[in-house]
């Protein structure tokens, strides 16, 4: 076996910000939906490991939080000091934009980027740039602020050039056997996944009315033989918040469990028992000991 078909195995992180693409990216190359998407900005809280196995590579795919500038809080800066950090641990970093919106946004995110690791710009929404040759020197420019190691367009949405991408990954991650076996998909654990699929009904069902400081708690969670005994609370700031996720006679909740929980059968095989409530914690996001009792 020549060195260039050993098998490699190494950590990619995606960063960009809020709204460019990333988790449709993990999802599309994972071919499962187990991180959250949502046409709403600044879904993703959670580290998230996802890991796509081939015959001869191994890519864990650590999707770090959107990096937010509009709510300013202890939750955000928390945010900001988990991009960094996930940043400097790992071996190839996936710098996501949006062509037709390139910005300021996007340099923010710029600044927290390691300049001694492999950095490659990618370049998404591929297929809504059309025939628009003008944003090709918007791009350029883009690419003279940084020393990227390539510029890779990318559609996640309709999976155009996904595999290009990763060959190209794959080139800059260590020579060493794979860490962990090939059906495993993700190291985070049922009740975290449980947690994230509640939170993306949330996100989906209520809108643009979703208040922004909205988490879930899995309170309990057993497994008895094929059945999954699930309680989960959603945590809100302001008792205001309260009937906006419960609806009328309590329309909306249920709804949120029950597609929830649809999810969770399939993802995890088995029959759940998912039982919700709405819980007001005021002030939760600005608590840096509520979020670590959170698990943030
Ligand atoms: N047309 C098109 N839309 C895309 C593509 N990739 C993602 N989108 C859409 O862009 C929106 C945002 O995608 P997400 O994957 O949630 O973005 P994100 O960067 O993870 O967002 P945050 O979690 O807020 O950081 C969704 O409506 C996606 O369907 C693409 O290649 N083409």
């Amino acid at each position: 076996m020549t060195s260039s078909n050993a098998f490699r195995c190494g950590t990619v992180a995606i960063v960009g910000r809020p709204n460019v693409g990333k988790s449709t990216l993990l999802n599309h190359i994972l071919g499962l939906k187990l991180s959250i998407t949502s046409r709403k900005a600044q879904t993703t809280r959670h580290r998230l490991l996802g890991i796509h196995t081939t015959e001869d590579t191994q890519f864990l795919f650590v999707d770090t939080p959107g990096f937010q500038q509009k709510h300013i809080n202890a939750l955000n800066r928390n945010l900001n000091r988990t991009v960094t950090q996930v940043l400097s641990e790992v071996d190839v970093v996936l710098f996501v934009i949006e062509p037709m919106h390139l910005g300021d946004a996007d340099r923010k995110v710029l600044q927290l980027l390691p300049k001694n690791q492999p950095v490659f710009l990618v370049v998404n929404k591929a297929d809504l740039m059309g025939d628009k040759g003008n944003l090709l020197p918007l791009i350029q420019d883009f690419d003279l602020e940084f020393p990227f190691t390539g510029i890779i367009p990318v559609s996640a949405k309709k999976n155009l050039y996904l595999d290009e991408l990763l060959a190209a990954v794959r080139e800059h991650l260590p020579e060493q056997p794979a860490i962990y076996g090939e059906d495993e998909l993700t190291d985070r654990n049922e009740r975290f996944l449980a947690a994230e699929m509640l939170r993306e009904k949330i996100f989906r069902l209520l809108g643009d009315e979703v208040p922004y400081s909205v988490a879930v708690e899995i309170e309990k969670f057993e497994q008895e033989g094929n059945l999954r005994r699930i309680h989960a609370a959603i945590i809100v700031d302001k008792d205001s918040q309260k009937p906006m996720l419960i609806g009328k006679g309590g329309e909306k909740l249920k709804r949120i469990s029950t597609e929830a929980r649809q999810d969770m059968e399939k993802l995890f095989g088995g029959k759940i028992w998912l039982e919700t409530w709405v819980k007001v914690k005021s002030g939760w996001a600005d608590d840096e000991r509520a979020l670590k009792s959170l698990g943030y």
